[in-house]
């Protein structure tokens, strides 16, 4: 089976997005595995496939995979990259794109050919939709960690993030702490794992260990989840610049009641096809 795709990035968090609406056929998990391989495939953090609608009050389906073939519910930086993908490949000339994902629905609005603003929906912080083992909800958790304990911030964006505040995010042991929360127990999903210092109120740092990949060069709803847990511990204002290490995005959100809103870049790297 020879496949079209085109291999995209927003701030450094890479994708290959593939058409499904214009070209037939079935991804099996190994196939994902193989296209996100660095090494026996094309490479990438995560496979983006374009769906047609499976209802009618939306105008597209989004289907997203981690490099480890596990489907997710969320992806911010995909969700720009799509909006660019579907209006460059003609699937659509609308700027405001509505979009169902196993998260739930997003919209989509095209600033200009590279910058797309998202409305990712409402955060959820109650532990059921995280999801998290917890009693109840409370402003963090104490996550027992062998010895140690970790204090950390629990929030869905339809996909599950907990955030660390730490000092100073170059020297956060993000390799040794990453993959031990993103498997702990409390956690039934596994988890994305943010490493936040928070500079001002109006700006953060931010390094993600995600869920099925690894620290990528960045994550929009770890960045949307850091910020309003952030917010939600008064350290942080309504709009912030999130600084991640390949780029940087801007992130709002009004309190309680709101959805985030997220805006940042989008680049097309090269089209090309694949046999499977
Ligand atoms: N690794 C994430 C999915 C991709 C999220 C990220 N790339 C983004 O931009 O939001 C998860 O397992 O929930």
């Amino acid at each position: 089976m020879i496949l079209r795709f085109t291999k995209m990035h927003g701030a450094g968090n890479d994708f290959v997005v593939i058409d499904l609406v214009s070209q037939r056929c079935k991804l099996r998990t190994r196939d994902i595995r193989k296209l996100a391989d660095r090494r026996f495939g094309i490479g990438c953090d995560q496979v983006l496939v374009v769906e047609p609608p499976s209802r009618p009050d939306v105008d597209f389906r989004y289907r997203i995979y981690n490099a480890d073939g596990g489907e997710v519910e969320q992806c911010g930086n995909g969700a720009r990259c799509f909006a660019r993908f579907v209006r460059e490949h003609k699937l659509t000339a609308k700027k405001r794109i509505s979009v169902e994902t196993a998260g739930g629905i997003i919209v989509l609005q095209v600033r200009d050919r590279e910058q797309v603003e998202v409305d990712m929906g409402p955060p959820r912080f109650e532990p059921a939709d995280i999801p998290l083992r917890a009693d109840r909800r409370a402003p963090s958790y104490s996550l027992a960690l062998g010895e140690q304990r970790l204090e950390v911030g629990a929030v869905s964006m339809g996909n599950p993030h907990a955030i660390l505040r730490v000092d100073d995010i170059d020297s956060a042991d993000v390799e040794g702490l990453g993959p031990r929360v993103e498997h702990h127990p409390d956690f039934p999903q596994r988890v994305n794992v943010g490493f936040m210092q928070v500079l001002n109120e109006a700006e953060i740092r931010l390094r993600v260990f995600e869920r099925g990949v690894g620290e990528t060069l960045a994550c929009g709803t770890g960045a949307c989840a850091a910020v309003s847990y952030g917010h939600s511990r008064g350290w942080l204002a309504e709009t912030v610049t999130v600084h991640l290490p390949g780029g940087k995005l801007s992130i709002t959100w009004r309190g309680e009641g709101h959805n985030v809103m997220m805006t940042g870049p989008t680049a097309v790297v090269f089209e090309g096809t694949i046999k499977l």
